[in-house]
C-alpha cells in the first residue's frame, strides 16, 4: 500500500493537456522527485497530488485510501501532506514557533509546545522560537518552512522548487538536511525540480516529466546510465551527438560498432556520449582513434576537453571530454581517445521534438 498513488491522473487548461495519464506512486520513506523543464506540468501534478488543484481525470489515494477520484474529493487539510513552497509562504506576522504550531490546533497546549520544540530542534532552528520570519536569512527561512511542513506528522510532503529562492552555495546543505528530516520522519516524499543535479542528489527516485507525461522513472543512475530516449539523455547534461545509420543490426562509428538489433536497416540514429564516457589516453576496447586537441578548460575539480577526430573524407567529428582531474594539453596535440560504452547509447535520429 503505498503513501501516495497518482493513477492515471489527467489535468488540461483549456486546450491544453498540462497533465497527460500520470501515474505515480510514492511508499513511506521513499524520496521521489518529478524532474522536467519549465511548463511539463510538474506543479500542476504536484497541486493535484495535494488538494489544491480540482481533479479531472483518475484517482489519487494516500496509505490505500481515495482521497480524490471524481466522486470523492478531499480539501488539502484532511490529506494528511505537508508542503513546502518556492517562496516558504511563512506568516509573516507570527513567530517562527507559531507558524510550526499553525498546522498542531488539534493538539493540546503542553503536547503542541513540545512538538514545535522537538520540529524545530530536529531543522536546527529551536533557538529562534521567539523570532520573526523577516529577520531570518532564507536559508533558516526555507527550515522553519520544513518544520511548518513535518510537524503535524504527515504521511506525504510535497515539495515545490523549495532551493530556488537559496545561494547556491547554501543549497547542497539544505538539501542534504532535508533529506535527512524527512527519512527521519518516514514521510514519503515528492518533490518538483527542473534541476537534475538536484534530483540526482536528492531523490530515490525520479520520475521524469515532458509534455504531460511521464516519460522514465527509476532510480538516479538508471537514469542517467540508462535513459529511455534522447530527450531523457539530454536532460541529465551535455552529450556529444552524431548522426549515423543502421547498417545489419549494427551502427558503424569511428569508435567501434554499437549494436542496434531492434532498429531496421538504413534508419537513421544519433549516436550520443556524455562526455565523461570520453576515455583519454587509452585504447580500452581496442578502437580508439586519434583525436587533437582543440581547448582545454580547467573547472577546477574537473576539465572539459574539445577534440577533433578526423573522420576520413566525411565532416571532422568534434567531441567533448570531462575528465576528472586537471588535464593539461596544448593545442594540437595528438591523443588516442576510446569510450566507455556504459554511457554511449543509441537511439533513433526521428525522435519527436529533438
Ligand atoms: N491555472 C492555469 N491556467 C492555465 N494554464 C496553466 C495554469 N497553471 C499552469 N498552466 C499551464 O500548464 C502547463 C503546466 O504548468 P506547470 O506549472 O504544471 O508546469 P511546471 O512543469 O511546474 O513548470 P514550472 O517549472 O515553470 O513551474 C504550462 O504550460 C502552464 O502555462
Amino acid at each position: 500500500m503505498s503513501a501516495l498513488s497518482l493513477e492515471n491522473v489527467s489535468h488540461n487548461f483549456g486546450n491544453l493537456a498540462a497533465v497527460n495519464d500520470v501515474s505515480l506512486s510514492i511508499e513511506a520513506g521513499e524520496f521521489v522527485c518529478l524532474l522536467g523543464p519549465s511548463g511539463c506540468g510538474k506543479t500542476t501534478a504536484l497541486r493535484i497530488a495535494a488538494g489544491l488543484e480540482m481533479l479531472q481525470s483518475g484517482r489519487v489515494s494516500m496509505a490505500g485510501k481515495v482521497v480524490s477520484d471524481g466522486k470523492v474529493d478531499l480539501p488539502p487539510e484532511e490529506r494528511s501532506v505537508g508542503l513546502v513552497f518556492q517562496d516558504y509562504a511563512l506568516f509573516p506576522h507570527l513567530s517562527v514557533g507559531k507558524n510550526v504550531a499553525f498546522g498542531l490546533k488539534h493538539l493540546g497546549r503542553a503536547e503542541r509546545r513540545t512538538r514545535v520544540l522537538e520540529t524545530l530542534d530536529q531543522v536546527g532552528m529551536a533557538d529562534y522560537l521567539d523570532a520573526y520570519p523577516h529577520t531570518l536569512s532564507g536559508g533558516q527561512q526555507q527550515r522553519v518552512a520544513l518544520a511548518r511542513a513535518i510537524a503535524p506528522r504527515p504521511r506525504v510532503v510535497l515539495l515545490d522548487e523549495p532551493f530556488s529562492g537559496l545561494d547556491v552555495r547554501l543549497r547542497n546543505q539544505i538539501r542534504d538536511e532535508t533529506v535527512r528530516v524527512l527519512k527521519e520522519n518516514g514521510a514519503a516524499t515528492l518533490m518538483v525540480t527542473h534541476d537534475p543535479e538536484e534530483a540526482m542528489f536528492m531523490a530515490d527516485r525520479i520520475a521524469i516529466m515532458r509534455d504531460g507525461r511521464i516519460v522514465q522513472a527509476g532510480p538516479p543512475f538508471e537514469l542517467y546510465s540508462r535513459p529511455a530516449d534522447s530527450f531523457v539523455a539530454h536532460f541529465f547534461g551535455d552529450v556529444n551527438e552524431f548522426a549515423s545509420v543502421c547498417n545489419q543490426g549494427n551502427v558503424e562509428t569511428p569508435f567501434g560498432r554499437f549494436a542496434t538489433p531492434d532498429l531496421i536497416d538504413g534508419a537513421a540514429v544519433n549516436v550520443l556520449v556524455r562526455p565523461e564516457a570520453v576515455v583519454v589516453g587509452e585504447k580500452i576496447n581496442g578502437t580508439g582513434v586519434e583525436a587533437e586537441v582543440l581547448r582545454t578548460r580547467m573547472l577546477g575539480r574537473t576539465s572539459l576537453v574539445d577534440f577533433r577526430v578526423s573522420n576520413g573524407s566525411k565532416h571532422d567529428l568534434l567531441i567533448k571530454a570531462r575528465m576528472g582531474n586537471q588535464f593539461s594539453a596544448e593545442a594540437g596535440k595528438k591523443i588516442i581517445l576510446d569510450l566507455d560504452r556504459r554511457f554511449t547509447f543509441v537511439f533513433p535520429a526521428a525522435h519527436p521534438k529533438n
